[in-house]
């Protein structure tokens, strides 16, 4: 069917059976971490309880299953984001990792006076923060898409932006704040067209809707496990086959090496050189278990399903004019709401909400500058995913009603 069978699909998250005092958990905070259907948990006792073993094919039998297990979740990952190739997918710790492995193997090394990276104005800290010190320490520079009043991308900005002097565009997919999915499609070509690679942070994209990097031609990707029903401790850095052979590792030490000598070394073969040390074995084992639970589940539904919730809570909640939801539209945005109640701190709304079990972020989400520009020190926000429900919107539209009782 074209629908989710939510009540079925719960039955896979136990930690949704949770009550706090009789109150049920009403968990809306998928955004900063999605829950983990048991199969993915069972996936890593799994390993722990039958074939634990450090990888890369020590000699004994037992060494030889982890390291297959661990080498085909890269496959089965790529596929998930659309390349076959194990070779263009590293295991990293999460999307923040994934990011810094880029600004310093690549930055570091190739920018300089002179050389710009275009940021948007929407950017997570991850980025933001990791290209603004990497500009810092080379002597290049950032420059800022900005973005439109009902919180697009303004593209025709973007374009006076990208020059030739640009070497980096990093752009977030979809904005963990205001819900915007930009059209990153358009900005690979609008980089390519002027010499520059393009690094996508997939962090809030490939949880919630199908991906393709090959048809998104972006050089760089990355996404964490822990927010697609996998496990903390894994993200993903997808990069072009050619441009991650011609970077210098990011980490040394054993398992990314072919042969060391005193005076010098050499690499393994991709994605190895850039897995140093003993990897998140486990966690990419559940990883792969996590994008076979959501290609079962069906991505085409969980998008239609998450980004139909966020719609709702939109409409919900601004039907009171003391509401202000950042971001497009209600019928044009990614799974969340981001939002401020006039009269009542974004951090007091989330305390009294959490009263009646609803679980919201409130903060600037890691966007300080978005805040910024948004007038905003902080803000509200309720993020949906495939286990959510209308019945759970409600429930947050009538404790945020208790809270705006409370301080009227
Ligand atoms: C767009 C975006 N990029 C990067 C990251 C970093 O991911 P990590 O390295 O796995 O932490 C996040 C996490 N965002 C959030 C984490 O907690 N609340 C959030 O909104 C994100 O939303």
């Amino acid at each position: 069917s074209e629908t989710l069978d939510v009540a079925a699909l719960r039955e896979d998250f136990p930690v949704l059976d949770r009550e706090f005092d009789g109150t049920p958990l009403v968990y809306l905070d998928n955004a900063a971490t999605s829950q983990t259907p048991k199969r993915v948990v069972e996936s890593i006792t799994d390993y722990y309880y039958r074939y634990n073993a450090n990888v890369h094919r020590g000699i004994h039998s037992l060494s030889q299953e982890a390291s297959i297990a661990y080498e085909e979740a890269h496959d089965t990952v790529g596929e998930f984001v659309g390349t076959d190739r194990r070779e263009e997918i590293v295991f990293t710790k999460n999307t923040t990792e994934s990011m810094n492995t880029v600004a310093y193997a690549w930055g570091l090394n190739e920018l300089g006076p002179g050389d710009e990276v275009v940021l948007t104005e929407m950017e997570h800290h991850a980025s933001l923060v990791t290209w603004q010190q990497i500009a810092r320490r080379t002597g290049a520079e950032c420059k800022y898409i900005p973005i439109t009043d009902d919180g697009y991308l303004d593209m025709e900005a973007a374009r006076d932006l990208i020059t030739d002097d640009t070497e980096m565009v990093s752009v977030v997919h979809a904005s963990n704040t205001l819900g915007t999915v930009n059209p990153v499609r358009e900005l690979a070509d609008i980089a390519h067209d002027h010499g520059s690679y393009i690094f996508v942070d997939g962090a809030q994209s490939v949880p919630h809707q199908p991906v393709d990097v090959k048809a998104m031609d972006c050089d760089f990707f990355a996404f964490s496990g822990h927010k697609m029903c996998g496990p903390t401790g894994v993200g993903v850095l997808y990069g072009k086959e050619h441009l991650l052979e011609e970077m210098d590792p990011y980490l040394y030490g054993g398992m990314m090496i072919s042969k060391v000598t005193f005076e010098d070394s050499s690499w393994h073969e991709l994605p190895w050189k850039f897995e140093a040390g003993t990897p998140p074995i486990a966690q990419g084992i559940a990883l792969a278990e996590a994008c076979d639970y959501l290609d079962d589940v069906g991505m085409e539904r969980v998008h239609r399903h998450s980004t139909d919730l966020a719609r709702y809570a939109h409409e919900e909640l601004t039907a009171s004019d003391d509401v202000e939801v950042y971001g497009p539209p209600a019928d044009d945005r990614g799974p969340l709401v981001a939002f401020n109640v006039d009269g009542v701190h974004a951090h007091d709304l989330s305390s009294i909400v959490n009263d009646y079990g609803v679980a919201i972020r409130a903060g600037d989400h890691c966007t300080q500058p978005l805040h910024d520009v948004l007038g905003a020190t902080a803000s509200a926000r309720a993020s949906f995913y495939l286990y959510n429900t209308r019945e759970e919107v409600d429930a947050l539209v009538d404790a945020v009603d208790e809270a705006r009782q409370l301080f009227a």
